[in-house]
């Protein structure tokens, strides 16, 4: 039904579309706000492509859960799979033979099953994270967050050693390749991608190729570390933000757990710890916008037509605060996930509401069960052994991060800088890691 129109969004300018009002950096917020205008589902145009945004729970799991056969392409990303990754980075690259077949033996090494096989590993690295912040608060935060993910994807996806703080990094070349490959994801974070007919003329340009010969690397593993250390990083911020919302958890360790880290065999009875992980996927997705998807064919859509070819964005950042799903969802509730005698609040059928951050359709995150492991040992831990506080300022007054401000790093938005302290809850605290650990 070709008469239909695209969902409508904000005007645009002839040819360039609204190449103009879209910023260089931190998308997210502007296509927020215009999701506020302009509802659960509009599109705008960068110079001619369209780009239709879902900011419901409803819209996106009818978009891209239910018609997941015409949805779950992957935009052309010429930067990205012809010059960075040729062709072999199954995350960006189009649903066709061989992403199939990357998925599927991904899938066989991470899916909820074998993921339990890492969580001897979780736990190690997470006791290491711990012990690190002990001995040696001098360290950003970052670097203590940064070794353990980073020795987590070392270990479980190419099966090496475990990374020391302070000692080599292997995983140290990947950051800056990282960033490139994160920019190049977003709708304008790329040249070619913008003005694909400049592509033949790029691509006979020698200087150019060179440039993308030196960053061609390290596949997986960016999808891996750098969203599971972001969503650490949001956690923190959360607990100085909104420490009220530690004591519900905390008061439980302390029943369950007492004064002996906690583990995997304790998951059942610690539902707080999994509410507040859930909440803080929620609150700050690491990555607000997922990862863009492609129309493979016309959709029709209510009243509209989201024509083939078109960029498809969830918005997670805005689906995370659909008032029909999430009331008040600025405000950091871990309660929200659980029912009033304290239990886990089921997802409604067909749904996954309470872990969107992960994305849609055949191309959610392959690596979600690892990583919510991953992410409720770490909070687990970090809240049982510490009490959490802002860092001073030469005054001597505790200087609070901003809960606002972020820094971007393309796909994935990180918290802006911040500090905090970690004061132990026990005055022997590396003695009982050590002990556990015997036992
Ligand atoms: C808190 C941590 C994580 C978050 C929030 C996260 C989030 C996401 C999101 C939003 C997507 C895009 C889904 C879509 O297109 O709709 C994605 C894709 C992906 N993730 Fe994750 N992720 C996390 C951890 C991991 C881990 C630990 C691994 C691997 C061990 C992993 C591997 C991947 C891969 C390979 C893809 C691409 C899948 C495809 O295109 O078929 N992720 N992730």
């Amino acid at each position: 039904q070709p008469s239909r129109p695209l969902p409508p969004g904000p005007r645009g300018l002839p040819i360039l579309g609204n190449l103009l009002q879209v910023p260089s950096s931190l998308l997210f917020l502007k296509l927020a706000e215009w999701a506020k205008e302009y509802g659960p589902i509009y599109s705008y145009s960068m110079a001619g492509q369209p780009i239709v945004v879902l900011n419901g729970v409803k819209e996106a799991s009818d978009i891209l859960d239910r018609c997941s056969a015409l949805t779950s392409d992957r935009p052309r990303l010429i930067k990205l799979n012809q010059y960075l990754c040729r062709g072999l980075d199954f995350g960006i690259m189009p649903r066709n033979n061989t992403w199939r077949k990357h998925r599927r033996a991904a899938h066989e090494g991470l899916n909820i099953r074998v993921s339990k096989d890492y969580r001897p590993i979780q736990e190690e690295e997470t006791r290491l994270l711990v012990e690190g912040l002990l001995l040696h608060p001098e360290l950003d935060v970052v670097k203590h967050l940064h070794r353990q993910s980073s020795s987590l994807a070392w270990r479980e996806i190419f099966g090496r050693e475990s990374i020391s703080l302070g000692g080599p990094d292997p995983s140290a070349p990947m950051e800056e390749i990282f960033r490139v490959l994160f920019l190049a994801m977003m709708p304008g974070g790329s040249f070619v991608d913008t003005f694909p007919f400049l592509n033949p003329l790029i691509s006979r340009s020698k200087w150019i190729r060179q440039f993308y010969d030196e960053t061609t690397t390290f596949f997986v593993n960016a999808f891996s570390e750098p969203q599971t250390e972001t969503a650490l990083r949001y956690f923190l911020v959360a607990m100085l933000l909104h420490p009220e919302t530690a004591s519900a958890a905390r008061a439980q360790l302390d029943s369950v757990v007492g004064g002996r880290p906690p583990t995997f065999l304790d998951y059942d009875q610690l539902p707080q710890i999994e509410a507040m992980v859930k909440e803080v996927l929620r609150w700050r997705p690491p990555a607000p916008l997922g990862l863009p998807h492609c129309a493979t064919e016309d959709i029709v859509y209510g009243d509209y037509l989201i024509p083939k070819g078109s960029i498809i964005f969830s918005n997670l950042w805005s689906i995370g605060r659909d008032p029909s799903v999430y009331p008040s969802g600025d405000a950091f509730k871990p309660s929200r996930f659980l029912t009033p005698s304290g239990s886990p609040i089921p997802p409604t059928a067909n749904t996954h509401e309470d872990a969107l951050a992960f994305g849609y359709g055949r191309r959610i995150c392959v690596g979600k069960s690892v990583a919510m492991d991953t992410m409720w040992i770490t909070v687990a831990s970090l809240l049982w052994a510490f009490d959490f506080r802002p860092v001073m300022n030469e005054q001597g007054s505790e200087m609070l991060p901003d809960g606002e401000a972020f820094w971007d790093n393309g796909a994935t938005v990180w918290p802006a800088k911040f500090g905090v302290r970690f004061i132990p809850r026990f005055e022997d605290l590396t003695e009982r890691i050590k002990a556990s650990v015997l036992e």
